[in-house]
């Protein structure tokens, strides 16, 4: 049974009625299942298992402590990109020999925050940064393990804003500067080279595009060992798929049946960073029917009370997400995308929106559902990744609480912000 399902005309996460959740919360509410994050971690793990595959969740997708913690006692690692995503990670109670550390533009402070931590690796995207990499570990008398993070020009083949191994994507080393790195890597006295990384982008629907990558890192890989620089692993990085329409997608084994071969060529103890498959659609976010209003073109919103400022996905890359009400006695159909969403029978076509001042503020644009009424409750599903972490308080509107769920229980993992928390750190002045 999914983790979030309809039954008896209501929809559950687990054993929990989302209705009983949201008399509790009120809305909007990210609400996750604890069972879906584990089950999907651990599917990832068994498509990997041959290669004993390192996984190290990336925080950015879902950067709840307690989400992490549920990951960290499954023996996840983490991929952090920042200062502060190291901070819960370790926080969650990550092991630092677990953690790798990304990012085009990590700061002296925050490489020596992560050397004192002690962690794993971190994957480097420049010169400049393995130089200051260097320095800071001169500094702390410790030497910094590396992976250099390849971009190896291969087209992700998904969203342009979410396209990071391009040649023209900020992300990165390009073949003929990394092969300089590698010349000169003696001259780094505090730094081994012992990984290549890769990350193409988010979400990826083939293994194609990791098999094309690694086709060119497999020649990187030969030159590096050429130069006496013993990599031992190889960083696959995120970007595996979910499902946001319902419809069938590829699985963890059709990537790990074209990946592998690869990884036991190279000889490379593998390490992944999937944050959208483990946490994706372990989440939704609850909302509010506010108004339903109607203009004299015909044009139907049903105006709800989340809006960009807490699921930004929509408005920034047009994303898709499958809305449907919670209580209801109408089936959500198995698989919906934007061309199925066609008026039928006793639906109605509506742009769903939310009440930030942006005409982009639009979760679902003519879209099929059943009617709702004011104050009737819309789940909007495959939200757990880059929901809520890439939540703002724009328009002064507080961050949305957040739910886990286990079982028949659920508990409040982070508390609905109050309008004391949208001025606290300001000065009256
Ligand atoms: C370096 C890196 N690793 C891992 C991820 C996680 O990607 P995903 O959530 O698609 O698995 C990202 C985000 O795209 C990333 O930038
Ligand atoms: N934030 C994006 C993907 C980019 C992830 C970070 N490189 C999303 O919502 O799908």
């Amino acid at each position: 049974m999914d983790a979030f399902h309809y039954d008896g005309n209501t929809l559950y996460c687990e054993r929990v009625k989302i209705k009983d959740i949201v008399s509790e919360t009120g809305t909007p509410v990210y609400i996750y299942s604890k069972n879906a994050i584990l089950t999907r971690f651990n599917e990832l793990k068994t498509a990997f298992q041959e290669v004993d595959a390192t996984i190290c969740f990336s925080v950015k997708s879902n950067s709840n402590l307690s989400v992490c913690k549920i990951l960290a006692d499954e023996g996840s690692g983490f991929d952090v990109v920042s200062g502060g995503e190291l901070f819960r990670a370790l926080k969650a109670g990550g092991k630092p020999s677990k953690i790798v550390f990304a990012g085009v533009g990590k700061t002296d402070k925050e490489i020596q925050y992560a050397l004192e931590n002690d962690i794993f690796m971190f994957n480097v995207e420049s010169i400049a940064e393995i130089e200051h990499i260097n320095a800071a570990a001169c500094r702390a008398g410790k030497t910094a393990k590396v992976a250099l993070r390849i971009n190896p020009d291969i087209d992700a083949k998904t969203h342009a804003k979410t396209t990071t191994g391009k040649k023209e994507n900020k992300f990165g080393i390009d073949l003929i500067v990394a092969e300089t790195i590698i010349e000169k890597a003696k001259a780094y006295t505090n730094v081994t080279i012992c990984g290549i990384h890769v990350h193409l982008g988010s979400p990826i629907y083939s293994a194609d595009p990791y098999v094309n990558a690694l086709k060119k890192i497999t020649m990187f890989m030969e030159k590096c060992r050429n130069a006496g620089i013993n990599i031992q692993y190889l960083n696959i990085g995120g970007g595996y798929c979910i499902s946001y329409t319902g419809e069938k997608v590829i699985e963890p084994k059709d990537y790990s049946t074209q990946i592998l071969p690869f990884a036991k060529e190279m000889k490379c103890r593998v390490i992944m960073e999937p944050g959208r498959f483990i946490t994706g659609n372990s989440g939704i976010l609850v909302t509010s029917v506010i108004y339903n209003k109607q203009n004299s073109h015909g044009k139907k919103f049903v105006i709800c009370d989340a809006a960009m400022n807490d699921l930004l996905r929509p408005a920034l890359y047009d994303a898709f997400h499958r809305i449907w009400p919670v209580n209801t006695s109408v089936a959500m159909p198995d698989v919906e995308t934007p061309d199925t969403s066609v008026a039928k029978q006793g639906m109605d076509l509506v742009d769903i929106v939310g009440p930030v001042c942006e005409s982009s503020d639009v979760f679902a644009k003519d879209r099929a559902i059943p009617p709702v009424n004011e104050g009737d409750l819309l789940a909007i599903f495959s939200a757990g990744a880059y929901g809520f972490t890439m939540s703002s308080s724009y328009n002064s509107r507080p961050r949305s609480c957040e739910i886990l769920v286990d079982r028949d229980k659920y508990i409040v993992i982070r508390k609905r912000e109050t309008y004391e928390d949208l001025i606290a750190g300001e000065e009256l002045v």
